[in-house]
């Protein structure tokens, strides 16, 4: 397999990928070099500098991971590569604390104008007057997005003697307490902060989340960072603040357009930049280097991913006491699906007993998964299981309840289509799946190879001639299970066989008498 490293990559990350596969490192491809390049390639591994568009998804027929050394992935297309399958992952906390001590350094450098008087020194001038600084001791710093990095901040600037205020919706106040972090409102923060740091990804919701009215409301002496994402703080708006004197000054790491040459900030006396160099230290290069390398070897060896932005992920032990559900999920599902046989309109995924309280997201993309297979066989995987139901306008439901009746975990799959369903539920004993029901009738077995499921009414002389006729057409059985009903009630027989039954035979077990449909599938 080939991978491909389109930024630089450090040493650590690239021998082990070496170790597995064959690596071209090939930085500075414009899009339309990617489009060529990208149809060799199982991975692809990138840092900001390579922007992952929908087209070169699109050429990216061979792709199963994109694995970004670093946190943000706003410079690749997730939807389109989540709608292809390809897993996206990402380096989380490699580079969390080299971020946050950049935005420290980028701090205390706007306090006491170490950039512009190094320049003015070089320049072979004496001003001392001219910078004079501010203590950041007792000032109020505003973080606004409080997760890994702003923590990290919010802890160090904790530890210069700082008050901190922060904004973060996602953030309990509990844990804000924990923190020793006041929670407000961005407008709050901004009216009160003497300096201000943005640490949230870049989204619709966060894009100049500092803009003209925010910087209206600022102290005359405030100071603002940006070592997150170009955008947040609308970079037309600081322009102004700072040109204008509305603001103190600047520290920013990231730019909208990254070189941003043509940025209005270039040419503000009072901004202060650095070429985004918040990851560039040599241990968070390793740290997010062999973290990405170890997800590209798992993944294009058949394994999981820790760290994906489009599947979900659950903590590994977690992952080991799912992985016999999800394996049954996806198969019962798929056998559902199979005797349904046609489009789906709602699949419903219950969990009954201990399971309910477990994260089940990933045993319910598993059901999707099996489901949709029937009909887009290898085109559908854990990775779009989810967003091709959608575009398909299936319905998925999960329902819970810790109530269970003979085992301590249960889970039922059923899929409806106008007024038919089909439904299996089924149980984990040992670490192995059975199925414990077949549209609600009781059945005991392991799912694997063929399986004729018959409908039929409770008689005398039904599942003999169905026999006969399988054993005249040398088709072996290899189990047999029959619902209980009334004598004249409707039930299903589960019949195990060897090999596949063509459809005249089924079409002939269809015809005897007391049969009401037959239906073949493959676990
Ligand atoms: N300059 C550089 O080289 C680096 C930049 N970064 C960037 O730093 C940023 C933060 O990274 P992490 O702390 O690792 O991410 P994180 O995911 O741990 O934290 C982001 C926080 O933002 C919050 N958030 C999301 N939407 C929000 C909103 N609308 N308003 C307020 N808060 C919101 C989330 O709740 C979360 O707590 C990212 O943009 C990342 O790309 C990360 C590493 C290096
Ligand atoms: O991890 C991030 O989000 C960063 O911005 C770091 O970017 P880089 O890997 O240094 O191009």
């Amino acid at each position: 397999m080939k991978v491909l490293v389109s930024d630089p990559l450090s040493e650590q990350g690239l021998t082990i990928l070496q170790q597995h596969f064959t690596v071209d490192v090939l930085t500075g491809l414009s899009e339309e070099e990617l489009v060529e390049k990208i149809p060799e390639y199982d991975a692809l591994v990138i840092r900001s500098g390579t922007q992952v568009t929908r087209k070169v998804i699109e050429a990216a027929d061979k792709l199963k991971i994109v694995g970004r050394a670093g946190v943000g992935v706003d410079n690749v297309d997730v939807e389109a590569a989540t709608e292809k399958g390809i897993i996206v992952v990402n380096a989380p906390e490699g580079n969390m604390l080299s971020a946050a001590e950049h935005t420290i350094a980028m701090m205390m450098a706007l306090a006491r104008n170490v950039a512009q008087a190094n320049e003015s020194l070089k320049s072979k001038k004496w001003e001392r007057s001219k910078f004079m600084g501010v203590e950041v001791n007792g000032k109020t710093l505003g973080v606004i997005g409080l997760g890994r990095i702003g923590a990290e901040v919010a802890k160090r600037a904790q530890g210069l003697n700082m008050n901190i205020l922060a904004y973060d919706p996602f953030v309990s106040d509990e844990r804000a307490k924990e923190m020793g972090v006041t929670m407000m409102s961005v407008q709050e923060i901004v009216k009160l902060a003497d300096f201000i740091t943005v640490h949230t990804p870049l989204t619709k919701e966060t894009r100049n989340i500092i803009d003209a009215e925010e910087f209206a409301l600022m102290k005359s002496n405030a100071r603002i960072i940006n070592c997150a994402r170009g955008g947040i703080i609308n970079e037309e708006a600081l322009a102004d603040a700072l040109n204008t004197n509305k603001i103190a000054g600047a520290a920013i790491d990231v730019f909208v357009n990254e070189p941003p040459f043509d940025s209005p900030l270039i040419d503000c006396k009072t901004l202060i930049a650095t070429p985004h160099l918040g990851a560039s230290t040599e241990e968070a290069q390793i740290n997010v280097a062999v973290s990405v390398a170890e997800e590209v070897v798992s993944v294009l060896n058949g394994g999981t991913a820790k760290s994906a932005i489009n599947i979900p992920s659950v903590k590994p032990e977690v992952m080991t006491m799912l992985a016999p559900y999800i394996q049954l999920a996806e198969t019962m599902s798929n056998a559902c699906a199979q005797l349904l046989g046609k489009n789906y309109e709602k699949i419903e995924i219950s969990y009954n007993g201990d399971i309910a309280e477990k994260d089940t997201r990933p045993v319910t993309v598993a059901a999707v998964k099996g489901m949709l297979q029937v009909a887009l066989g290898s085109a559908v995987n854990y990775v779009n299981a989810g967003s091709l139901a959608k575009s398909r306008k299936v319905e998925v439901v999960e329902s819970k309840s810790e109530t269970t009746e003979e085992f301590s975990s249960t889970i039922k799959v059923e899929i409806t289509i106008g007024d038919e369903k089909a439904s299996i539920a089924g149980t984990v004993v040992g670490g192995k799946g059975k199925v414990i029901k077949i549209n609600g009738e009781h059945v005991d077995m392991i799912p694997t190879g063929y399986m004729i499921v018959a409908k039929h009414i409770n008689k005398p002389n039904v599942i003999g001639p169905c026999c006969i006729l399988l054993g005249k057409n040398n088709i072996n059985i290899s189990g047999m299970q029959v619902g209980r009903a009334e004598i004249g009630g409707t039930t299903i027989m589960a019949l195990n066989v060897d090999s596949e039954v063509p459809e005249e035979i089924l079409k002939e077990m269809r015809a005897v008498e007391g049969i009401i449909d037959a239906k073949l599938i493959k676990f």
